[in-house]
């Protein structure tokens, strides 16, 4: 049996992030798609830990716009099929590194869901 406990909080959140940007960072295939934001690190975190937060908890915490930011980021750093399997294999193995439980499983599910969906506006 797992060990592992649930996200629970926004703190479990934040973790989550910065341990999943380690790698991402990590990568020489994903990193220069980020380099243009290193400079808003902490900001661009806590909006993705916000938009999390608000998938979670319903906090309301995340004002939208992430299909823009992507679309826009596009033009200079195609978000490519790999991207995007890299991306989404970074995201469950860092869930699953951390965190056990249904919550683990719903941001694994709906990063799936809405990596599906943004491959698809930002490629066809
Ligand atoms: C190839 C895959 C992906 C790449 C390379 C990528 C890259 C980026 C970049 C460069 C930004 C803009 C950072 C900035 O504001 O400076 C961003 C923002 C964001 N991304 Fe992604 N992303 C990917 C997939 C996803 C997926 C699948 C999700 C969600 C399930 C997601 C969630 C977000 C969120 C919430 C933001 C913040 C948008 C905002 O500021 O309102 N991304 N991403």
């Amino acid at each position: 049996m797992s060990t592992l406990k649930d996200i629970e909080n926004r703190e479990d959140i934040k973790r989550l992030i910065d341990t999943f940007y380690d790698g991402v960072l990590n990568d020489p295939i994903m990193r220069p798609v980020f380099e243009d934001s290193l400079p808003h690190w902490e900001h661009h975190k806590g909006r993705v830990v916000n938009f999390w937060e608000n998938w979670l908890f319903q906090t309301g915490a995340y004002d939208g716009g992430m299909m823009w930011k992507h679309s826009a980021r596009h033009q200079t750093q195609p978000m490519t099929t790999e991207r995007f399997e890299r991306w989404l294999a970074y995201w469950i193995t860092t869930v699953d590194a951390l965190y056990s439980g249904e919550k683990a499983e719903f941001v694994k599910n709906k990063a799936m869901e809405i990596g599906q969906i943004l491959h698809h506006k930002l490629n066809n």
